[in-house]
């Protein structure tokens, strides 16, 4: 059911992946690093406390003067205030700038989503894109707000509270600075592990995800099969396997929080032992131990969140790496802007260029320039030519053959074509390669003569208006969704494509053409979203339309009259018609058979039953033995 094509080779470098965040980090820089200062200094504030109790205890302690704390005291205060406040600055530094970033990085993934090909999107189940896009970018701005900087800035602390600890008693500060290497050996052997788990977690999220949005999605599919139970059994075990995982990560950060917390704490009371003796000794002053033991606590927290800011830092490269497996993946190359296109690339308008650009997917980055273009004569009006067009599936089983092995069509300027075969045997793809949702892999396509690999997707989607077989509306109003066809369009040709359609019940919806539809419009029957769905095909008044067995969920009522309606749609473009049934055929001036990747045979419908036994086993319903 999950469909993950990115696990990674366990090894990597997290801060390779970390640093690759540096293009969208760059705008915030300035901030980033001011904010680092500042907590730099916050922290370095905190280790001047305990210099000021070495002197109240040293001074007016030793010598039984009351009167002398208030002063030093009252520094303890202000110090404790700047370090807070500091703290607080630190804060509303990087907030809202962060956020922004986390903002843009969602937004490049999502404009690369709408570009990559549909060969991609085949492969990619929705949940792992769906947390890649919320819960790994949450993390990323995580890292940004916290472990980037404290590791950074307690590494200083660090380092500075030891020069302090040395500069006071160097014997006491060497005591507690030797658990550092055996900390550092143990961080390196727990980071490498912890990558692993966390990987491995976020992946396992991901497919979660996938299971809960296809369970209500299809949650009609699993209550009249009754298969809650065993769905709930799947995702069951699927979030057991997650919460293994996330067990495993908390006992990684336990192990190398016990050692973390120990350490130190060992290093502390040793130096605790020697510094008391030192000073019962007269070795050492009193406000000396007290200065050396409050600074060395202060350091506690440098340390301290080393186990965390590491297993944070982790999460956050895991989840750069699976931002940018999909921020990687290369969009198909689109067709430049030249204007040699003659007629047929002058659609004036340039569209929505959100699905079909490639920006290289780096933020800021601009549309490629385009060139003017060069007005031309326009071409003879060909129709729509498949020359030798072959297809197979990326993912198509090693060794098979191919889909379409050389498909010969000329649709006529005008002309409605209708496609028939077995099933399985490519017609649906055969319509896909005509808007290029895929890339035909041999072979050519023209529309009135222009190839389609030279025409910019944006305008060649113009062109080809496309109703599937299984209508996807969007949670939008039946306004929206059908005035998608053809943005900008106006409120007559709404109204007039929902009439060609018979889709005229939307008047009658509660707040008619302004009505929402739903997820999906699963609030419509099947046959009203086939109509909307036929509507948005034909607002825009397409000059090649192409109509995936448009009808299959009307009844025989509404087929007749949607039929009736769309032999005017059809007579005024040139159409490619997958029909399954013959009331859909006749709809056709001629039928294509499509048999073993090749177009077999063309001609009327009844010139077919004459002379194709195929043809006529294939509508007559009896078993065809056409692939
Ligand atoms: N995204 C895909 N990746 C790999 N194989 C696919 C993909 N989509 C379809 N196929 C395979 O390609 C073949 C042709 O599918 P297609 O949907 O084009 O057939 P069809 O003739 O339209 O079938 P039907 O009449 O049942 O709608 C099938 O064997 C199908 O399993």
């Amino acid at each position: 059911m999950s469909r993950n094509p990115s696990h990674l080779p366990s090894k990597r470098s997290p801060v390779r992946s970390l640093l690759r965040l540096r293009p969208y980090v760059r705008p915030v820089r300035v901030r980033l690093l001011a904010s680092a200062a500042v907590a730099t200094v916050a922290s370095c504030v905190g280790l001047v406390i305990p210099l000021v109790l070495k002197e109240i205890v040293d001074g007016p302690v030793a010598h039984g003067d009351p009167g002398g704390v208030w002063w030093p005291a009252a520094l303890v205060l202000l110090l404790g205030l700047a370090e807070a406040g500091l703290f607080g600055v630190r804060r509303w530094l990087v907030a809202r700038p962060l956020a922004g970033v986390e903002a843009s990085m969602r937004a490049d993934l999502y404009r690369h989503l709408q570009r990559l090909p549909t060969s991609f999107h085949d492969r990619w189940a929705s949940g792992q894109l769906l947390s890649r896009a919320t819960s790994d970018l949450s993390v990323l701005r995580l890292f940004l707000v916290f472990p980037l900087v404290f590791l950074l800035v307690n590494a200083v602390t660090f380092v500075v509270g030891i020069v302090v600890l040395l500069s006071q008693d160097w014997l006491l500060g060497l005591v507690l600075l030797l658990p550092t290497a055996p900390l550092v050996v143990l961080c390196s052997y727990f980071e490498t592990r912890y990558a692993l788990a966390a990987r491995k977690a976020q992946d396992q999220a991901g497919d979660l995800a996938t299971v809960v949005e296809e369970s209500v999605l299809g949650i009609r599919v699993i209550k009249s099969f009754g298969r809650h139970r065993s769905m709930a059994r799947d995702f069951w075990r699927r979030s057991r396997e997650l919460r293994t995982t996330e067990l495993r990560k908390a006992e990684l950060l336990a192990d190398i929080w016990a050692v973390i917390m120990t350490l130190p704490e060992v290093a502390i009371g040793s130096a605790l032992a020697i510094g008391a003796t030192r000073v019962a000794d007269g070795e050492l002053t009193a406000g000396t131990l007290v200065a050396f033991l409050t600074t060395a606590l202060a350091l506690r927290w440098p340390v301290e969140s080393l186990g965390w800011l590491l297993a944070y830092s982790n999460d956050a490269a895991s989840a750069a790496d699976r931002y940018f497996e999909v921020m990687d993946t290369p969009t198909t190359p689109d067709a430049p802007e030249t204007g040699d296109t003659g007629d047929i690339a002058d659609t004036g308008d340039t569209g929505d260029t959100a699905d079909t650009a490639d920006t290289g997917g780096t933020p800021m980055a601009a549309d490629p320039p385009r060139s003017p273009r060069t007005p031309k004569a326009p071409a003879a009006p060909d129709g729509i030519r498949f020359e030798g067009v072959r297809f197979r599936y990326p993912d198509a089983p090693e060794g098979s053959p191919d889909l379409l092995t050389g498909v010969d069509l000329h649709i006529r300027s005008g002309e409605t074509m209708a496609l028939v075969g077995a099933t399985g045997c490519g017609k649906t793809t055969l319509t896909a390669l005509l808007p290029r949702l895929y890339e035909a892999t041999g072979g050519r396509i023209t529309l009135d003569g222009v190839d389609i690999a030279e025409l910019p997707r944006h305008r060649l989607r113009k062109l080809v208006a496309v109703a599937f077989e299984e209508p996807t509306l969007f949670s939008a109003t039946v306004r929206e969704n059908v005035a998608m066809g053809a943005p900008g369009a106006g409120e007559a040709a709404l109204h007039k494509a929902l009439t060609t359609s018979q889709a005229d019940f939307a008047h009658g919806l509660p707040q008619g053409l302004d009505t929402e539809v739903g997820e999906q419009g699963l609030s419509l029957s099947g046959g009203q979203r086939q109509r909307l769905a036929l509507a948005r095909a034909v607002v825009g008044q397409p000059r090649f339309l192409v109509l995936d067995d448009p009808l299959s969920a009307l009844d025989v009522h509404t087929e007749a009259l949607v039929e009736g309606a769309l032999r005017q749609v059809l007579a005024t473009t040139t159409a490619l018609v997958v029909a399954h049934r013959p009331s859909t055929v006749l709809l056709a001036d001629r039928v294509a058979l499509l048999s073993n990747g090749r177009i077999s045979t063309v001609g009327t419908h009844h010139e077919l039953l004459d002379s194709s036994p195929a043809y006529r086993e294939l509508m007559s319903g009896e078993r065809s033995p056409i692939r």
